[in-house]
């Protein structure tokens, strides 16, 4: 039986959250605090042009404005690389591993010229805080160490202990802030459960015809190198040139590298993951297209290329940043100079990027240094077992509703989490703001600006977040998880199975490690197949087949997959156990109880108008399946119909065999039995002897009791 793990709530998951409701004074003071962050030009211009007046000052800045960070018991702030700041946050329970939240403090110079205000000024016009660092990354420190100063006002007090780490020196690399905090960290022997830090958002109009916003955690970041192109000729009387001068050759070779892209890369990285997650919000025929790779990956990763920044996340990319050449009007150069700035496709490497230059060069003439580089970064997980991924998934869902797709993306720029590579396998880079096509480009651009509103919401994502990292992950459990989405006004259902098994997926003859979660059984067929509800249904559509059941014996095994179109059918397993379908129903319920062995049951619901409720059902076992006679119902998820009823439930179920009989485990006052038909299903679950783990993480506590019938 596979061993895997879960989110899991902890017993403080039962004392009150704090609400992350803001009094009209608090929300002044916050903004208020940002745009004096804004008003210090922290800039760095090069390694050795740093504004150290002016990050000295930030660090006496955050002193005043966050005095309750800086004057609590359990808080250790220590000032690492002369400017950056490392703040440890002592949780109650040693026994949990910590993670960190970063920002940075230092901005890229911003000169007056083009913006509609100052850009240090800070100044407020139409609800949006204009300014260098708005968006990169004094929003993040500011909402990290606000959050941080209205929780513990409220006397929190976390059980999870975190640190906050604020570089000074992001944009030049990190490496006198970032880089010897992490050494810091390492020599004190400190892991890391994740880290959290700036590099992506909630994406709106980045992808044409999607017109929803999705948000995207980047789980990698890309690759670079500084390549210096150096050519050297013999110098003299410009009036008698020689055939090339040094400008000419490499003007040349530059162009060649500008006009030959690297290779589209598309079909590899988190990339394909995000595109399996989106290809149902696509209209027709983008959908079709979208959900058949198979057969369109040449024309998708054509059309991603159109745009510049699709492009850049299908290819190493290739900018010819600094050039720099001549002496004197009339004087041959003797040497001319490029700076060439890749970023590097998360499926290529350095050596392969500048072979790969060099043969586009291909000019002996040109000599190469390589300034810096570094590989992509290694690609965090982000499945279930992922606890700060399943982390931040859950509190965007609570914090933002209406966005219904969080999926995995590469970082397209570099940030300072490459300096903790040492400390954690879990890296995740997202800043929770919306974020337009022109917003990227005020980013390190002009009128780099946020909205009060959104920067208010920043604040709550990270005081949800905060609050949520009580849970941890559940260990020796199968489960199923089930992510029931509501958006105002009406009901979206996405039911997400995963089975997992050591980390990866393995069903029968498809054999490999999976990351979509609905399965059908053709009728006749021996394979499952992946299958998504048809775009726009409301509850699920129904099977052309009255149910569907997937058994294992062991995972991995490819003998034992049935499929069951009668209403009451032996299932052999290994030749033991059967299983009871009811009749046309379409719900099924399989109750292995063989000690040692699990199972995972998980059902649709029937939803508003009564659509047909349709139940997938995956059980798996080690050794014999129990007898289960006479049909038993499934239990039916009903989610309130109006939005404030709940926004999103996420579910893990356990089944345990304890003595021959299955125990459901109850975890918490999460029971997802919300409405009249629920509770019942819950009673006849007890009468057969059943609990349910519900280690659930519900919008936010305060709505439980509007939901109807709790
Ligand atoms: C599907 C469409 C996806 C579009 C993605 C667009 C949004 C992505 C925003 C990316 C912002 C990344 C922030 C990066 C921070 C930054 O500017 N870093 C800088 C500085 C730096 C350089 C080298 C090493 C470390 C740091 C950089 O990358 O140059």
């Amino acid at each position: 039986v596979s061993r895997s793990k879960g989110l899991r709530g902890t017993e403080s998951q039962r004392e009150p959250r704090i609400p992350s409701q803001f009094s009209q004074e608090q929300r002044i003071a916050m903004k208020e605090a940002l745009k004096g962050a804004i008003q210090i030009p922290t800039v760095s211009f090069s390694p050795k042009e740093l504004n150290t007046t002016a990050l000295a000052e930030f660090g006496e800045y955050i002193r005043k404005v966050f005095p309750t960070v800086f004057h609590t018991s359990f808080i250790r702030h220590e000032v690492v690389g002369n400017y950056s700041h490392l703040f440890t946050i002592k949780g109650s329970d040693p026994s949990m591993q910590p993670y960190i939240l970063l920002a940075h403090i230092d901005v890229v110079p911003a000169p007056d010229k083009g913006w509609d205000v100052p850009p240090f000024s800070g100044l407020e016009r139409d609800g949006f805080i204009y300014g260098r660092g708005t968006l990169d990354n004094k929003n993040s420190l500011m909402a990290i160490l606000q959050a941080l100063e209205l929780l513990l006002i409220r006397n929190y007090i976390p059980r999870r202990s975190f640190f906050i780490a604020l570089g000074h020196d992001e944009e030049i690399s990190g490496i006198n802030g970032a880089q010897k905090i992490s050494a810091l960290l390492q020599a004190r022997g400190v892991q890391l459960a994740f880290v959290v830090d700036e590099g992506s958002f909630i994406l709106d109009g980045f992808i044409p015809y999607l017109k929803k916003p999705f948000a995207m955690v980047s789980v990698s970041e890309k690759g670079a190198i500084n390549l210096m192109l150096q050519v050297n000729t013999t110098t003299g009387h410009s009036s008698a040139p020689p055939k090339e001068t040094s400008i000419g050759i490499l003007a040349a070779a530059v162009s060649r590298l500008e006009q030959t892209p690297m290779p589209n890369m598309f079909g590899s990285g988190p990339l394909m993951t995000a595109v399996e997650q989106l290809a149902n919000e696509f209209p027709f025929p983008t959908n079709i297209v979208l959900n058949n790779l198979w057969l369109f990956r040449p024309l998708v990763s054509r059309l991603m290329e159109r745009n510049y920044i699709t492009n850049s996340l299908v290819r190493t990319t290739t900018a010819l940043t600094m050039f720099n050449a001549g002496v004197k009007v009339n004087v041959i150069p003797p040497v001319a100079e490029a700076i060439i700035n890749f970023r590097l496709h998360p499926a290529q490497t350095v050596q392969e990027v500048l072979k790969l230059a060099k043969d586009i060069v291909a000019d002996d003439r040109i000599q190469f240094h390589v300034l810096d580089a570094f590989d992509p970064l290694p690609i965090s997980p982000s499945d279930d077992q992922a606890l700060g991924y399943q982390l931040l998934r859950q509190t965007i869902h609570s914090v933002f509703p209406e966005v219904n797709i969080v999926a995995p993306g590469t970082c397209i720029g570099n940030t300072d989490s490459r300096h903790y590579l040492n400390l954690t396998t879990g890296i995740y880079r997202f800043n929770p703001i919306y974020l337009q096509p022109q917003d990227f480009s005020s980013i390190h651009g002009i009128n780099e600006k946020i909205s009060v509103q959104a920067y208010e919401t920043q604040v709550k994502f990270v005081f949800e977040f905060i609050q949520n990292v009580i849970l941890h992950l559940e260990q020796d459990c199968n489960y199923v998880t089930t992510t029931i989405t509501t958006t105002a006004g009406q009901i979206k259902w996405s039911v997400q199975h995963r089975l997992v098994t050591g980390g990866k997926l393995r069903l029968g003859a498809l054999g490999e490690p999976q990351t979509s979660w609905f399965w059908r059984l053709e009728p006749g067929e021996d394979n499952l197949r992946p299958w998504a509800p048809p775009k726009g249904a409301l509850g699920f559509a129904p099977l052309p087949y009255p149910a569907t059941c997937c058994c294992h014996p062991t995972p991995g095994d490819t003998n034992l997959r049935k499929h069951f179109p009668g209403t009451s059918c032996e299932l052999s397993s290994q030749g033991k156990g059967s299983l009871s379908l009811e009749p046309r129903s379409s719900r099924a319920l399989a109750l292995p109880s063989c000690p040692g062995s699990d199972l995972s049951r998980e059902s649709g619901g029937q939803v508003g108008r009564g659509l047909p409720t349709e139940t997938l059902l995956h059980g798996w076992g080690k050794g014999q399946l129990p007898s289960l006679r006479g049909p038993q119902s499934s239990s039916l998820f009903s989610v309130g119909s109006k939005p404030e009823h709940i926004g999103i439930c996420s579910v893990a179920v356990r089944c345990k065999a304890l003595k021959g009989s299955i125990s459901w485990l109850e975890a918490g006052s999460y029971a997802l039995w919300i409405t009249r038909e629920s509770r019942s299903q819950r009673e006849t679950q007890t009468e057969l002897g059943l609990e349910t783990t519900f280690p659930l993480f519900l919008l936010s506590r305060q709505d439980l009791p509007r939901l109807p019938g709790v």
